[in-house]
């Protein structure tokens, strides 16, 4: 595997991340014993930037995969390509991680059908190995490899839930959006804005998220709050932000549209 191979997946700059609770000394004791992780958590609170920040932090390359539903075994694993030459082997992004000791990081994992899931259990335990069956080769996974996923435990339905038996590969940690001043702080940061209006941004999300299972599936996440930020920083009207970001993204019934835009209006006037 060429060097070039690997620096391309390398985290160059340190990605900001603010630490919640002892998730940094947590993930790095689990990655020294290689152990599969988990994370759990709401859409858009971190667990990405998470992964980035330790990857950096390790200094491991880091292969990120978003799954779906359509996902197949060989878009992980690689396939056979027909080129003016014949076929050719193209290594997929597990394969590619796992030959070059880089962290695979499978986004939404409970997306991808079973039989997908399957393919990562060799991995997962203390063989650390993945069949490329259709090739006929056995890799041996490279020492500095780890797999981690992330789970959303809020769409679970049991149609849609990992197999015990996947559960049960892996170290999990919970995330959730951070507390109060924490989420102020990454808001300004990542924005420029204020943090008076960036508090405020944040008081808005806490109003949303008690709404959660009561006509919302979903509260308002840390990456809305930041794209409403973002608006904000380049002279977008607060108002007018947060309904574009805060409000049409999350809901289409318009009962709820107008609970949160009343949440809207009492941080922000027009
Ligand atoms: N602790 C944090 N430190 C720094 N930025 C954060 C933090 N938590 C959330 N953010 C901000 O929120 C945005 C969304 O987070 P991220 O993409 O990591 O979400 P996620 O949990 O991986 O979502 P999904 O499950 O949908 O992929 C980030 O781009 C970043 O701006």
């Amino acid at each position: 595997m060429s060097k070039n191979n690997v620096e391309q997946y390398k985290v160059t700059s340190e990605p900001f991340y603010k630490s919640v609770e002892d998730e940094v000394e947590l993930y790095e004791a689990a990655y020294k014993a290689r152990m599969p992780m988990m994370l759990k958590g709401p859409t858009g609170c971190g667990k990405s930037r998470f992964v980035e920040y330790m990857a950096w932090k390790l200094q491991r390359p880091l292969i990120t995969v978003a799954c779906n539903e359509d996902m197949t075994a060989s878009d992980l694993v690689g396939r056979f390509l027909l080129d003016k030459d014949g076929t050719r082997w193209q290594d997929g992004p597990l394969t590619t991680a796992a030959r070059i000791g880089a962290i695979c990081y499978l986004d939404e994992i409970v997306e991808a059908r079973q039989d997908t899931t399957v393919i990562i259990h060799p991995l997962t335990d203390h063989r650390r190995t993945l069949p490329l069956e259709k090739k006929g080769e056995l890799i041996e996974a490279h020492e500095d490899f780890q797999l981690v996923i992330s789970y959303n435990p809020g769409y679970q339905s049991l149609m849609k839930d990992l197999k015990q038996s996947t559960k049960q590969r892996f170290g999990a940690l919970d995330f959730d959006y951070p507390l109060e001043k924490d989420e102020t702080d990454i808001v300004a940061q990542e924005t420029g804005i204020d943090v008076e209006t960036a508090g405020k941004l944040v008081q808005i999300a806490h109003r949303a998220r008690n709404l959660k299972g009561h006509g919302l599936d979903e509260g308002i996440s840390t990456r809305l709050l930041v794209y409403a930020g973002q608006l904000i920083n380049k002279g977008v009207e607060p108002v007018s932000a947060c309904i574009m970001t805060l409000v049409t993204p999350l809901t289409d019934d318009p009962d709820m549209r107008e609970t949160l835009e009343a949440a809207v209006n009492t941080f922000f006037v027009k």
